[in-house]
């Protein structure tokens, strides 16, 4: 972009240059949101996380166009002062870091929950007594489980939006016991929105919450055994795609019977620019930020993933693509599932007018043409070392 473009927000009015100080930066959605920022505005980003790997093209060398609009800061909230000084500096904090991998919840309840709620709490309260703007990234899984799921199978109210379209306003959060772990992310979630919409409503914190419907696109997570741990469970699209790679069979947890509505990052990334863009929209709401078009079942996923990768990759599919595995098996005691998540859009519309634009086969195309040019080679030569006993 040339960033002397005077830019227009959806009101009419310029837009002036901000500092954001981005926490998390260096995941996946961070790194998205840095490279958007980067190439279409003239917003300067105080990047911080303790990796920078995914943003290393960003940030190297010095010649690059944006040099000098971004700053990397190799910090762990958990334990550093220099946090609220950043947040001082800052014109808006976007807070994005977290474990948000569903191996973890149940394996390192205490991790999940010091990181999703413990964790945020200096950057909300640090955000409040300053005056700044936070932009806080929940999750869907805040809905937990939908009304339907606990109607009989056969009920024809099962086929009624009413019990399963997941509504910022006025749906419940509805999780499971408290032996079932995997519940304690979400709780989490729910306890950190609650308490920034209390300093909203207390204190006039100016805030926004997004709650992504599984963003996907390159550079999620890792694939095992290359930039990340070999025994390390990723999310449901590094898992197909390292299966893909390695020409494994796709595990399906329980079946693949649970449903997931999956968005393009690139789509979402625009969500949130106008987010950053439109405060007076923005401000005091919570977003969700999915596509409800694209919905199958994770067998579903699994069937159509493999039919890309083939194309991608030119090599042939397994005759028998998928196994079935149980939860405890994959993912260990305590483990529990969202039935069904399809976003209701009617406030992003109506406040942002924002609409996600991407088939499910177009961004597993462009995704798994990534994962292939990444790392297809990578996986064929640890494939081919011999193994030790
Ligand atoms: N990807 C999705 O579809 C999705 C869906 C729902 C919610 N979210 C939420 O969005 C946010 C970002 O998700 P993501 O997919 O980019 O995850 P990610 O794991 O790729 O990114 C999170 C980043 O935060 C950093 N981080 C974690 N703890 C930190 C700490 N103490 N100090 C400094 N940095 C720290 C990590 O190093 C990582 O780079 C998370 O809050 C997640 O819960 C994401
Ligand atoms: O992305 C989101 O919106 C949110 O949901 C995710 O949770 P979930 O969708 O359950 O996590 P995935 O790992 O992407 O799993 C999706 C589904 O695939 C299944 N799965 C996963 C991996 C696998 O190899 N096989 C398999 O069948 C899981 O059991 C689950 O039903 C994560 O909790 C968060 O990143 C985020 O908050």
């Amino acid at each position: 972009m040339a960033a002397s473009t005077v830019r227009i927000n959806l009101d009419g009015k310029p837009i002036n240059p901000l500092t954001i100080l981005m926490i998390g930066a260096g995941g996946f959605i961070g790194s998205h949101l840095c490279e958007k920022i980067l190439q279409e505005t003239p917003h300067k980003i105080l990047a911080l996380d303790v990796y920078s790997d995914k943003i290393k093209h960003l940030l190297e060398p010095d010649s690059l166009e944006w040099a000098g609009r971004i700053q990397f800061h190799r910090i762990n909230i958990k334990h550093d002062s220099r946090l609220e000084g950043l947040i001082k500096m800052s014109d808006l904090t976007i807070n994005l870091a977290a474990i948000c991998t569903p191996a973890d919840y149940n394996t390192r309840p205490l991790d999940t929950i010091y990181s999703n709620f413990i964790d945020a709490l200096p950057v909300v309260k640090y955000c409040s007594e300053n005056g700044k703007r936070l932009i806080h990234f929940s999750t869907c899984e805040v809905y937990g489980k939908t009304i339907g799921s606990f109607l009989p199978k056969d009920s024809p109210l099962r086929q009624d939006p009413a019990y399963y379209v997941l509504k910022e306003d006025t749906s419940p959060c509805i999780f499971g016991s408290i032996e079932k772990q995997r519940w304690s992310y979400a709780c989490a979630k729910q306890l950190i929105e609650r308490l920034i919409y209390a300093e909203g409503a207390e204190n006039g914190l100016e805030f926004t919450i997004v709650r992504p419907f599984n963003w996907i696109g390159p550079r999620m997570d890792f694939i095992p055994g290359i930039d990340g741990p070999s025994e390390g469970v990723p999310r449901v699209l590094a898992c197909f795609s390292n299966a893909l790679l390695r020409r494994e069979q796709l595990k399906l947890v329980d079946g693949g019977e649970s449903q997931r509505t999956f968005v393009y990052i690139k789509d979402a990334i625009e969500a949130v620019l106008l987010m950053i863009e439109n405060p007076d929209r923005a401000n005091g709401h919570i977003f969700n930020v999915g596509n409800p078009n694209n919905e199958v079942t994770v067998r579903q996923l699994a069937e159509m993933m493999t039919a890309v990768y083939a194309n991608v990759s030119g090599e042939p599919a397994l005759e028998e693509p998928t196994v079935d595995v149980s939860s405890k098996e994959f993912y260990g005691e305590g483990y529990d599932d969202s039935d069904k998540r399809i976003p209701d859009m009617t406030i992003i519309n109506k406040q942002l007018g924002w609409n996600p634009k991407t088939s499910l086969w177009d961004l597993l195309d462009s995704t798994l043409t990534y994962q292939h040019k990444t790392y297809a080679e990578a996986v064929k030569k640890v494939i081919s070392k011999p193994t030790t006993s």
